[in-house]
Parts: structure tokens; sequence; C-alpha cells
């Protein structure tokens, strides 16, 4: 993306100051639009959530754990669709896995994870970290000189689910919350079944895996008002289990959950690790070339599903910038 002047949009940092209201309205739209959400849970939600998205400032989380030491394509569709809602006024936050990369998140995959020690994890986290904070500081480099003037946008903030985790006590944790999942519930994720189906079953460890990103929404709600969670439609058990501890513990309270395509080949496979095609967004480890290749060779068909997707490109559509 090239820099833009600033003077060429003042009018958008003032529409941005101005009419909030209206640019939710219309970003909420595009995001539909642009195909991004693949579900809305609860799916009555719709009318709720575009009503809150367009009274006021937001705050939507996602979570990265920290797998490997670098995010990949499908992290960064994740992390546009922050990107979207950041730009219609609202306050993104990234969850980064110190403690869910410990355990290993089961869902979409066949088998369990290597158990990764701290110190790589340590590692992970802090390049993704960096990942993060680069992209989203570079999209405002795009739109403002922020040298000069102060960026209109809600700033990113990162957290890591490990400083919630370090002082809470097992039995008090067990005893108290959780009462509130439900095994029935949990037993019925398909990242549960799946894996329940297969040769190798499923440990303890993966199967609490629902337990932490579930309190994780609840600790976020709790501290920052978040109302909203994003994540790869993969992540749809978890989120439905988040869902319904809140709605159990917080009784007052609504949240929501947005779930996003996932990155896959023609044939409908995923892109990432574990499948062994990931494209990082670190240039050390696909390099600039691979990543311009990787969309450069899509076929067709997908081309414009990953137009929408990956640009902010606004001839198509009705975005406000
Ligand atoms: N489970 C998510 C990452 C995540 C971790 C903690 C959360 O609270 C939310 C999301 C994934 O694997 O993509």
């Amino acid at each position: 993306m090239l820099p833009l002047r600033w003077s060429l949009l003042k009018p958008l940092r003032d529409g941005l100051r101005h009419s909030r209201r209206h640019l939710s309205q219309k970003n909420l739209l595009e995001l539909t639009d642009r195909g991004f959400f693949q579900g809305i849970f609860p799916d009555t939600a719709a009318p709720k959530m575009k009503q809150l998205f367009t009274s006021g400032q937001q705050s939507i989380y996602a979570g990265f754990d920290p797998t490997a030491d670098s995010l990949h394509v499908g992290n960064l569709l994740v992390i546009m669709g922050l990107i979207h809602c950041q730009r219609a006024g609202h306050r993104p936050i990234a969850l980064v896995g110190g403690a869910t990369g410990l355990i290993g998140d089961p869902s979409g995959r066949k088998t369990e994870r290597n158990q990764l020690g701290e110190s790589v994890i340590d590692t992970n986290l802090k390049a993704i970290e960096a990942q993060l904070r680069r992209v989203f500081e570079n999209h405002e480099n795009c739109l403002w000189d922020t040298s000069k003037h102060k960026s209109p946008l809600a700033p990113l903030t990162i957290v890591n689910n490990a400083d919630w985790y370090a002082d809470l006590q097992l039995i008090d944790f067990v005893a108290n919350m959780g009462r509130h999942f439900r095994m029935g519930s949990m037993l019925s994720r398909s990242s549960v079944q799946s894996r329940l189906e297969s040769e190798d079953g499923m440990s303890f460890t993966e199967f609490t895996y629902q337990i932490f990103q579930a309190y994780d929404w609840l600790h976020l709600l709790r501290r920052h008002n978040c109302c909203f969670q994003m994540g790869g439609s993969d992540q749809t058990g978890n989120l439905m289990t988040g869902h319904e501890l809140i709605s159990r513990v917080e009784r007052k309270r609504e949240v929501f959950g947005l779930t996003l395509p996932l990155v896959t080949t023609e044939e409908g496979d995923k892109f990432g690790k574990s499948a062994g095609n990931a494209v990082w967004l670190d240039g050390n480890k696909t390099s600039p070339f691979a990543l311009y290749q990787f969309f450069l060779r899509m076929p067709d068909s997908e081309v414009e599903k990953l137009l929408k997707l990956f640009t902010f490109n606004r001839s198509a559509h009705t975005s406000p910038f």
C-alpha cells in the first residue's frame, strides 16, 4: 500500500471524528459484504450487534497462540477484521496466548500438538507481539503521517493471558469457575468429538483448552468491557463455550462471537503450520517474493474472495475510505 498524503486524508480524519456512528454502520455492512463473517454467534444477534456497533466504541478481541515464531496468512485475515473494526472507530485487542500456548488448541487438528517449552513460547510470543504491532503501525502510517498528526484510531491493545492465570489458584478456579462449565456442551464441541472418535483420542490437557479461552473472554469483558470476539471458523466451539460461560456468570451482559472464513487452498484444505504449507508473515520464513507468489498463483475462482478479504480497496465496495 502506498503512503497517502495527510492533506488528502483530512476529510477522512474529520469523518472519523464526527460521524463514527455513520461509519460504524457502513463498516459493519462492509464487513458482511466482503464476506468476513462466516458466522455471527449467537445467530439471532445480528440486529443487536449492529445496534451496539453503531451506538459507540466497542472493544473487539482476537487471540493468537504462540505456537510458532511468526503469524501466517490465516492470522492476517483475523487481523484484517480487527483493523476494519478499528477503522470504524472501535478498539482492537489482540490477545497473545502465553498461557493457552502451553496447553495447545485442539480445534481443527487431527492429532495432539507437540508440547512447547516455556522458553520457546516466550521467544514466539515476543516475535508475534512485534509482528502485531508492526502490522497495525504500518496500516496507520499508510493513512496518517503519525509523526505529524495524532491518529484518531483507537490504539491496538495487546494483552497476554499468562498475566491473569499467573495468580489464579487451581483449587479456587476449579471449585468456583469449573461449576459454570457443563460437560455436555464441552463434549459436544466438534474439536472434541472428532478427536474422541480418532485412534489417539484426546488428552485432558487439550480438552481443557476451551475453558481457558472462555475464561479469557470473561476476563476481557470485566476488565476491558469487551463484548466481541473474532476468530477463524475453527474457533466456533471455543467461542460458544465463552458465550455460555458469560451468560451463566454475567447474566446481564451479552457477548457476541464473529467467525471468519479460513484461508484455504482451492480444494478447501487449510493453510497453516499443521498442514505444512503455512505462508508466514515473517520475511525470513516466507520471502516477500513467495508471499507475492502465493497471492499471484491463486486460481481465478479465489481472486474476488481474497481481494475482498485482504484489501481495503474501496472501488467495488461501500467502504468509508
Ligand atoms: N485458540 C485461538 C487462539 C486464542 C487463544 C486465547 C483466546 O482467548 C482466544 C484465542 C487459536 O488457536 O487460534
